[in-house]
């Protein structure tokens, strides 16, 4: 099956390129950026504002080709492209929770982005602990490797120029 979305609005941040751009929102920087959501989508947004994280689905416009087994940022061993986070795959689709910070008119305003500039939203969801956290998770290979989060940064491997 073959399947189209649009965009319902912006994503924009001040990573223009993919080197140097957090590997994953809770990386240590907490990151600012902010949607642009188109504004036929504005309605969509009643009651957002009391929710303190979103999740955020979007299209990784740079991604470059999709791979089935690549070296991810966190360990020199290739793994399946579906037990990473790479934007490279065979839908390049992105997942970030982000903090909300504010809403004004059809902008939020948002922390913790790990997403380069300009990258086409597809949706936003709240973030719900009770639906969303699960205990007793087991992380795979990344038990391992999952402490260097913080002093990782992307070096463009995944992204098209
Ligand atoms: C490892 S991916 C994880 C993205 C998301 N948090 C996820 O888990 O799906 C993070 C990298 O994706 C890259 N990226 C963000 N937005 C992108 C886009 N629109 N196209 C291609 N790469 C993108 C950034 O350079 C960032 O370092």
């Amino acid at each position: 099956m073959e399947i189209t979305y649009k965009e319902i609005g912006k994503i924009r941040s001040n990573f223009k390129e993919a080197e140097g751009t957090p590997i994953q929102p809770t990386a240590k920087d907490s990151a600012k950026g902010r949607i642009e959501l188109l504004a036929e989508y504005k309605q969509g947004l009643k009651d957002l504002a009391g929710f303190s994280h979103l999740i955020l689905l979007y299209h990784c416009h740079k991604a470059g080709k999709a791979a089935l087994t690549v070296k991810p940022f966190m360990e020199d061993k290739p793994h399946g492209i579906f037990s990473i986070r790479a934007p490279s795959r065979p839908n390049s689709i992105g997942l970030s929770v982000v903090q909300l910070e504010k809403i004004e008119d059809n902008i939020i305003y948002i922390k913790d982005v790990d997403i380069l500039d300009k990258t086409p939203l597809l949706d936003i969801k709240p973030y719900v602990p009770e639906f969303d956290r699960r205990e007793n998770v087991k992380i795979g290979w990344l038990e391992k490797n999952v402490a260097k989060l913080s002093s990782m940064k992307d070096d463009g491997r995944f992204t098209d120029k």
